[in-house]
C-alpha cells in the first residue's frame, strides 16, 4: 500500500502542484480557525458572565472577532472546494492520459483478448480517478484536523484531562473496524467488476444501434433487459451488503461516542455547579469534545477511503509499470529484399486452448503474391496476427529477411506493412480521416486520400456526401461541420469495406501487403474491379491475400493451403489443380456452382 500511496501522491503533485499547495494552506487556515473561534467564544462567554464588571468594548471586540473568524472559516471551506475541484480536474486529465499511454504501449494483442485485463483496466481507471483526490483530501483533512485537535487539546487539559484518554480509547476500535470495512469494500468492487462490465455490455446492446436490428427481429429486448437487471442487482446487492455492515459498525461507534461525550459533559457540568469550572469553560469543553470526536471520526473514515482507493489504485500502478506483453525488438525493420519465412511455427492462444498452428513452414518470397486458403478456423487470421507481430509463435519463428521478428522493433515492422483485416474498423470519423488514418503522415493530404479512394471506386460516393470528404461517417455522433442536429452519414457494408481497402492503400509503398478477405462484402462489379486493381497493385510486390473465393487467388504466384494446423499443400494454381488435392476439390466445387449453359465459355 505504501508504494501505491507514494505513487498516488506523486501523481497528484505532478498533475496540480500549485493547486495542491494552495489546498494545504487553505486547510491549515481553516483548521486553525475552528479552535480560534471557539476560544474567542469562550472568552466572550466568560466576559459576559462577569456581569456588570465586564468590559463592554472587549466583549464587543470578542463578539466581532468570533463572527469574523467563523465567516473566514466558511469562506475557506468554499475556496477549498473550488481549488479541490481544480486539482481533481488536473488529476483526471493526467490519469486518463497515463492510462491511455499505458494501454497504447502494449505491443501485442494478448491483453486485449483477455477478460481479466479488461476488469483490471476498469479497476485501474476507477482507482486512478479516485485515489489521488482521496489521498489529497486525506492529507488536507489531516492538516486541518491536526490543527483543530491541537487547538482543543488545551481546553481538555485545562478542564478534565482524562477526557482525552476516553476519546482516544473510543477512537482505536473505530479505526480498525473502518480499516476492515474499507478492505472488504475494495475486495467487493474487485470481485464484482466482471459483473459490472457485463451489465454495461447488456445495456450497450440494448441502447446502441449495432445490435438494434437483431434485438428487434429475434425479440431479445426482454432477455437482455432481464440479464442487465440481474447483473446490476447482483453488483449493487454486494455493495449493499457491505453498507449494511458499515451501518451496524458505524452506528455502534456513534453510540460509544455519545456515551463518552455524555460522561465528559456530566463531569464538567458538575464542576460548573460546584463552581470549580467557569461557564465559558463548559461551552469550550463541549465544543472541544464535539470537534475532537468529529475530527477523529472524519479522519478515520477518510483513512478508510484512502485504504480502499489505494487498493484499487494498485491496479493502475501495476498496469503503468507492468512488463510489456511482448518484448519489443530493437532492430529497425529493413526494406524487404528476400522474403518472409515461417519456420515450424506453433501457436495457441493460451496453455488451455488447442493448438491453432502445429508446425507451419512456408515462405513468402519478396516480390511474390501468395494466396492463403483454408477452412473456417484453419488459422489464417491467426497467421496474419503473427506476421504483424501481434503475438509471438509459441514455438518456431518467423523471419523477415532472415531476422527473427522478435528482434525487430514492432513499430518499424508495422510501418512496412499494409493490411486490411477481416474485422476492419469503421471509425466514427470523417470520410477523409477514415482513409487518412492508414498513414498518419498523410492524414491531411487530401490528394493522396482521394487517390486511394478512387482506386476502390468510393471517391465519387464520398464527393456526393453533404460535406464531401469532411462528412462524419457515424450515426452515434452529431456532425457539427454539417450543422447542429445533423447526424453523420452511414455507409453500407461494402462501402465500408472499400474505405478499409483505401485506408490500406495509403501505404502503397509498404513492403508487405496483407489482405484478409478484402472482397467479402463487395458487389460483383466491385469484386471484379478490385480483383483487377489488386492484380496491378500486387504485381512485383510482396503480398498475402486470404480469400474463400478461390478465383481471386488464381493468379497468385503461390497458393498455400492451411489444414490441420499445417501447410497441407502449396504451389501455383496450375500445380495444385494438377495435384488434384484439397485445393482442386474446393476450386471445382466453387466453379460448379457458377456453371450455367447461358454463360459463354472463354
Ligand atoms: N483471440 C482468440 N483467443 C482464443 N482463440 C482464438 C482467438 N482468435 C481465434 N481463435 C481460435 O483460433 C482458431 C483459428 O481462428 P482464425 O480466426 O485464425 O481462423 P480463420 O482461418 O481466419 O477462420 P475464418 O476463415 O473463419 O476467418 C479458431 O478455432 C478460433 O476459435
Amino acid at each position: 500500500m505504501g508504494r501505491a500511496a507514494l505513487a498516488g501522491l506523486r501523481l497528484t503533485w505532478q498533475a496540480g502542484r500549485a493547486g495542491t499547495m494552495t489546498l494545504l494552506v487553505i486547510a491549515a487556515l481553516g483548521g486553525a480557525a475552528v479552535p480560534v473561534a471557539a476560544w474567542l467564544g469562550k472568552l466572550l462567554i466568560d466576559e459576559i458572565a462577569r456581569g456588570r464588571a465586564a468590559d463592554e468594548r472587549l466583549a464587543l471586540a470578542l463578539a466581532l472577532g468570533t463572527a469574523l473568524v467563523g465567516s473566514c472559516a466558511a469562506v475557506l471551506t468554499y475556496a477549498g472546494t473550488y481549488v479541490g475541484a481544480r486539482v481533481q480536474r488536473a488529476v483526471n486529465l493526467h490519469v486518463e492520459d497515463e492510462l491511455n499511454r499505458s494501454v497504447n504501449d502494449l505491443v501485442g494483442l494478448r491483453n486485449f483478448e483477455n477478460p481479466v485485463f479488461h476488469d483490471r483496466l476498469r479497476l485501474a481507471a476507477q482507482g486512478a480517478q479516485s485515489a489521488p483526490s482521496v489521498l489529497t483530501e486525506f492529507s488536507i483533512e489531516l492538516v486541518r484536523k491536526t490543527l483543530t485537535i491541537a487547538g482543543f487539546v488545551g481546553a481538555l487539559l485545562a478542564v478534565w484531562p482524562f477526557m482525552g484518554v476516553l476519546l482516544v480509547i473510543a477512537a482505536v476500535p473505530a479505526f480498525f473496524a473502518q480499516l476492515a470495512i474499507s478492505r472488504r469494500h475494495a475486495a467487493t468492487v474487485e470481485t464484482m467488476m466482471n459483473t459490472v462490465r457485463r451489465q454495461s455490455y447488456y445495456r450497450s446492446l440494448i441502447t446502441e444501434s449495432q445490435a438494434a436490428k437483431e434485438i428487434r427481429l429475434f425479440g431479445l429486448g426482454d432477455l437482455l433487459r432481464a440479464r442487465s437487471h440481474e447483473a446490476l442487482a447482483s453488483s449493487s446487492g454486494a455493495e449493499l451488503a457491505v453498507r449494511r455492515r458499515n451501518l451496524v459498525v458505524e452506528s455502534g461507534f456513534s453510540l460509544l461516542n455519545a456515551v463518552v461525550a455524555a460522561i465528559g459533559t456530566a463531569v464538567v457540568v458538575v464542576g460548573a455547579v460546584r463552581g470549580t469550572v467557569s461557564i465559558g469553560d463548559v461551552s469550550l469543553f463541549i465544543a472541544a469534545v464535539a470537534s475532537l470526536q468529529g475530527a477523529f471520526t472524519s479522519l478515520i473514515m477518510q483513512f478508510g477511503q484512502v485504504t480502499e482507493s489505494l487498493k484499487l489504485f494498485r491496479h493502475f500502478v501495476d498496469l503503468a509499470g507492468s512488463a510489456p506483453d511482448l518484448v519489443d525488438g530493437t532492430t529497425e525493420a529493413p526494406e524487404l529484399r528476400e522474403g518472409i519465412e515461417l519456420r515450424d511455427v506453433w501457436f495457441r492462444y493460451d496453455d488451455e486452448s488447442p493448438w491453432v498452428l502445429q508446425g507451419v513452414t512456408c515462405t513468402i518470397p519478396a516480390g511474390a503474391s501468395v494466396g492463403l486458403v483454408g477452412a473456417n478456423g484453419a488459422g489464417k487470421s491467426t497467421l496474419v496476427k503473427l506476421l504483424c507481430r501481434m503475438y509471438d509463435p509459441v514455438r518456431g519463428s518467423i523471419h523477415w529477411d532472415g531476422t527473427d521478428l522478435r528482434e525487430l522493433s514492432a513499430a518499424t515492422l508495422r510501418r512496412r506493412t499494409a493490411a486490411v483485416f477481416q474485422d476492419f474498423m469503421q471509425y466514427d470519423l470523417t470520410a477523409a480521416e477514415n482513409i487518412g488514418v492508414g498513414d498518419l503522415s498523410g492524414l491531411d493530404d487530401r490528394r493522396r486520400i482521394e487517390q486511394a479512394a478512387a482506386v476502390v471506386e468510393i471517391d465519387e460516393k464520398i464527393r456526393s456526401l453533404p460535406q464531401g470528404y469532411r462528412t462524419l461517417l457515424s450515426q452515434s455522433f452529431v456532425d457539427f461541420a454539417a450543422g447542429a442536429g445533423f447526424a453523420g452519414v452511414n455507409f453500407s457494408g461494402g462501402q465500408w469495406q472499400r474505405l478499409a481497402i483505401a485506408r490500406s492503400l495509403m501505404r502503397r509503398d509498404a513492403d508487405f501487403m496483407i489482405m484478409d478477405e478484402p472482397s467479402s462484402g463487395l458487389d460483383a462489379d466491385a469484386e471484379h474491379q478490385l480483383g483487377v486493381t489488386l492484380r496491378t497493385l500486387r504485381a512485383g510486390r510482396t503480398s498475402l491475400l486470404i480469400s474463400h473465393r478461390l478465383n481471386t487467388l488464381r493468379d497468385a504466384d503461390r497458393i498455400v493451403v492451411l489444414a490441420g494446423g499445417v501447410v497441407a499443400e502449396q504451389g501455383s494454381h496450375d500445380e495444385l489443380m494438377t495435384a488434384a488435392g484439397e485445393y482442386a476439390r474446393l476450386f471445382r466445387l466453387q466453379a460448379s456452382s457458377y456453371q450455367d449453359e447461358r454463360v459463354a465459355l472463354p
